[in-house]
């Protein structure tokens, strides 16, 4: 049988985080606080009746695992109820600062890792449930997971990573047959729900908060331990934790850089939401910039402070260094390092936002410390939150503009950009009379980089995806779902798997979000309830 076809069960798992690492010494699965140890096992728990909803195609080939049929044994072990040999179940323990305040031990209330396998390509990766069952870690809660939450989980991850963005991905969706009460809106009105359970895979799921829960405790010998595990088995070739430090910071500062590049909001950037590789994880209550807002957040719990709206991300992503760093302290003797390498974030992450940007607009590449353009961006983000005007669709179609009637200041040259107004018709005189002025800048510079126009093109094609998965989409595939009908879901993989190319048959799933997704809860806003 080829790699390609393997069936679960077939896997060799060869689990290297609980075989390094010491594991919580009771196996009770009541909530608890859990010292001394960087994980508990836990069993997932059993659910009623697991039918497979979504299966990823390319990351099923990577593991060289065929898809399984609807039910089957393997959608038994990926929905918990079956414990495959080999497999060692557990829950991690982690802390986090939630909101900006230290919010004390966390852990995976809801994750539980099935074991770690190697992908066809010799990469350790890490298979973990979301949504199966009580751990140590549920504090009060369930340790489910709903249908809703669990379709955008495992879409949005699939998506982001064909548009070239670091991210854990989804393998799997399985509907358990169990249902799950939410307060969806919290007012009280508590629902039951369908349940669901993704199958997340990536090489460690080790967030920040991993490493500010044992600091918090003075767990000093085991915070050594955990970092150099990480060290060593996730950035070989580091050789101090300063320097593996920095390489973090990079890290982050890239993912903020790619964030803000395809307008996506995580939504709850709490460390414990922070993965130590620089991966996008958790998708709770994320959203994809519609209207260009930077105070945008998909986040009604966090519609009053917007500590994580559009804009904010990268300063956030700055803050939650600071804390990791409070975190590894004890590690690192010199303070001047750690100033040194969250320097390096605002380095990376202003120099990769100015090449982001310029690629994204097709302008000439800038030296390293030239940022000539930068007057120009800023007044084009300023143009483009005065009149609601799709950020996708905006930048996707500014490779569009011609350039000669660009430069003459003539009103054709916004001909593309209409399909981008949320008013329906373009933008209105005098906006378009700004608009043209600052198309009549950006084509003079353009020419004078003597870029031929096909490069350009493609530059920009392959920066400003074509098709996102607006949440209104997704909430499409959930509402089909939830009727038993994944057409949808399998639509939206298909779609995503090549983002920057143009696709016809979806153009339907391109453009403007419907008027009717503007309120409607799951669209344009999301509660963290999940
Ligand atoms: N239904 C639940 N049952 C138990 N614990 C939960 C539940 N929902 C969230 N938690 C826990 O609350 C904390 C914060 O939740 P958050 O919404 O950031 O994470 P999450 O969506 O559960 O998962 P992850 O970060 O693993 O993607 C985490 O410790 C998480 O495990
Ligand atoms: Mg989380």
């Amino acid at each position: 049988m080829s790699a390609a076809s393997r069936r679960l069960d077939e896997i060799e798992f060869d689990n290297l985080f609980v075989r390094s690492l010491p594991a919580d010494p009771s196996t009770e699965i009541r909530s608890r606080q859990v010292p001394g140890a960087a994980y508990s096992f836990t069993p997932p728990t059993p659910v009623a009746d697991p039918q497979l909803l979504g299966w990823s195609d390319d990351l099923g080939a990577q593991l060289g695992l065929a898809r399984p049929a609807r039910r089957d044994a393997a959608v038994e072990a990926l929905a918990g109820n079956r414990i495959l040999p080999g497999m060692q179940p557990y829950a991690a323990r982690y802390g986090g600062h939630q909101f900006g305040n230290w919010a004390g031990q966390l852990g995976d209330g809801r994750a539980i890792t099935l074991g770690e396998m190697f992908d066809t390509h010799g990469q350790r990766q890490e298979l973990q449930l979301k949504g199966a069952g009580p751990t140590p870690y549920s504090r009060r809660a369930d340790g489910r997971a709903v249908l809703r939450s669990s379709v955008r989980e495992f879409l949005c991850s699939e998506a982001m990573f064909h548009l070239g963005i670091p991210t854990t991905r989804a393998l799997s969706l399985v509907a358990t047959g169990d249902t799950v009460v939410r307060d969806m809106f919290y007012d009280g009105r508590p629902e039951n729900e369908p349940g669901a359970i993704v199958c997340r895979v990536a090489p460690s799921f080790v967030r920040f908060g991993h490493f500010e829960i044992l600091t918090s405790h003075d767990e000093t010998a085991l915070l050594g331990q955990l970092a150099d595990w990480v060290m060593t088995h996730h950035y070989p070739g580091i050789g101090s934790y300063a320097d593996w430090f920095a390489e973090i910071c990079r890290r982050t500062a890239t993912l903020m850089v790619e964030w803000m590049r395809v307008g996506f909001v995580h939504g709850v950037m709490n460390t414990d939401n922070m993965s130590i590789l620089g991966l996008t994880i958790d998708y709770g209550p994320y959203g994809w910039l519609e209207g260009v807002d930077m105070m945008w957040t998909p986040n009604t719990t966090d519609a009053q402070g917007r500590r994580y709206c559009y804009g904010r991300q990268p300063q956030i992503g700055y803050w939650n260094l600071t804390r990791l760093a409070a975190a590894l302290a004890p590690l690192i003797d010199d303070r001047d390092a750690i100033d040194a390498a969250l320097e390096g974030y605002e380095q990376t992450f202003s120099d990769g936002w100015t090449a982001m940007l310029a690629n994204k607009l097709g302008l000439p590449m800038p030296a390293a410390g030239d940022d000539a353009d930068a007057d120009m961006r800023s007044r084009l983000f300023l143009l483009l939150q005065e009149e609601e005007c799709d950020f996708t669709i905006f930048f996707r179609q500014l490779a569009g503009v011609p350039l000669a009637a660009a430069a003459a200041g003539d009103a054709a040259a916004l001909a593309p950009l209409h399909a981008a107004f949320y008013s329906g018709d373009g933008p209105s005189a005098d906006h378009g009379r700004a608009l043209l002025g600052w198309l009549q800048q950006w084509a003079a510079r353009i020419s004078a980089g003597g870029e031929p126009d096909a490069a350009r093109i493609a530059r920009m094609n392959a920066t400003n995806p074509k098709y996102v998965v607006r949440n209104w989409l997704a909430q499409r595939a959930i509402d089909d779902a939830t009727a038993g009908d994944t057409g949808m879901i399998e639509r939206l993989l298909k779609m995503m798997r090549r983002p920057y190319d143009e696709q016809p048959e979806f153009d339907d799933l391109a453009g403007r979000r419907p008027e009717w997704a503007r309120h409607k809860p799951g669209c344009s806003a999301l509660s963290c309830s999940s």
